[in-house]
């Protein structure tokens, strides 16, 4: 079966090379392209405007012409953008891949009613690297415990919009879930001034906003006389494109729920068969 896949933003830094992923992906096509609907990129080839030719596919500016065209969306926009569009397309049982970031818990929430209705899978990074480091992080916490200090440090390109970044907020619940912390009480999100000595119990983020950065990030775990950091680094957007087009492929014809690139990657299986 061939999945059509439909891109927002795609005149985007995201969108124009997930249109270049889909286009050299197996058993994908693409069926629709959109921009703002007050746009001027609207009825260019969206190909074109990905610097891979011609593709016969126009950008539209209205999700709703096109949803009939598609089984999956892919959606790196902004998150008002993709709130929109998640419910246009639980209304008409079409699934949605999400890497947008910036989501408000209320947000969350209608993300989570659309996927009562319709499969979402929805990950703050789609890489397998950064997956990976997700698992690395839990079992570096478990490990480390209390005898650490820990605090994340994220830099990106001085367009992104959103901070910390949605990767270093999951990598920030992932340890605080594995400590047994709740991340809301013990984030601290900058420092500066007669701060006070650390409580070992928070977990602090950095952000730095810099050219061209694609998007890295540090965990440190810090103890008397010696620190572990766990860190991935991207250099190309093609490694968040190429794991959501596999989210895409994976979550067509799927059960409505909410799922992740842990879901895609078989990782929460690997867990559960290391239980058992
Ligand atoms: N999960 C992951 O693996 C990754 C997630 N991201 C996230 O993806 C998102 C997009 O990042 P990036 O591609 O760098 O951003 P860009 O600004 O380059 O692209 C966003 C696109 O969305 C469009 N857009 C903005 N507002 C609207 C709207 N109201 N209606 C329709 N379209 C709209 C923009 O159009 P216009 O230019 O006209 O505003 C643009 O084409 C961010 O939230 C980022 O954090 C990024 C990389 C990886
Ligand atoms: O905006 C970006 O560029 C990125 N955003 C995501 C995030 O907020 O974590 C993922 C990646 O780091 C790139």
């Amino acid at each position: 079966m061939t999945v059509r896949v439909g891109i927002t933003g795609a005149a985007g830094r995201m969108g124009r090379t997930l249109v270049e992923a889909v286009a050299a992906a197996e058993g994908l096509q693409l069926a629709a392209a959109l921009e703002r609907p007050d746009s001027s990129l609207v009825g260019a080839d969206a190909g074109e405007l990905a610097g891979q030719g011609k593709n016969g596919i126009a950008v539209a500016g209205d999700l709703a012409d096109v949803v009939g065209d598609i089984d999956v969306l892919i959606d790196f926009s902004v998150p008002d953008a993709t709130l929109a569009n998640v419910a246009l397309c639980a209304e008409h049982g079409v699934a949605v891949v999400i890497g947008t970031t910036g989501f408000t818990p209320k947000q969350q929430a209608r993300i989570d009613a659309a996927a009562s209705r319709v499969g979402v899978c929805k990950a703050s990074n789609f890489s397998t690297g950064v997956n990976l480091c997700f698992k690395l992080l839990d079992m570096a916490a478990r490990v480390l415990g209390d005898d650490v200090d820990v605090e994340i440090v994220e830099a990106h390109h001085r367009h992104k919009i959103d901070a910390p970044s949605g990767t270093a907020l999951s990598m920030g619940g992932v340890v605080a879930n594995a400590l047994g912390r709740d991340l809301a009480e013990v984030a601290v999100y900058g420092r500066e001034g007669q701060t006070g000595a650390r409580d070992r119990d928070t977990i602090g983020f950095a952000t730095v906003r810099a050219g061209d950065i694609v998007g890295d990030h540090t965990v440190l775990f810090a103890a008397e006389g010696e620190r572990i950091e766990i860190t991935h680094k991207a250099s190309s957007r093609m490694s968040f494109a190429r794991g959501a087009v596999r989210a895409a492929r994976w979550l067509a014809g799927r059960d409505a729920g909410l799922y992740d690139m842990q879901d895609v990657l078989g990782f929460k299986e690997m867990a559960g068969e290391e239980r058992q």
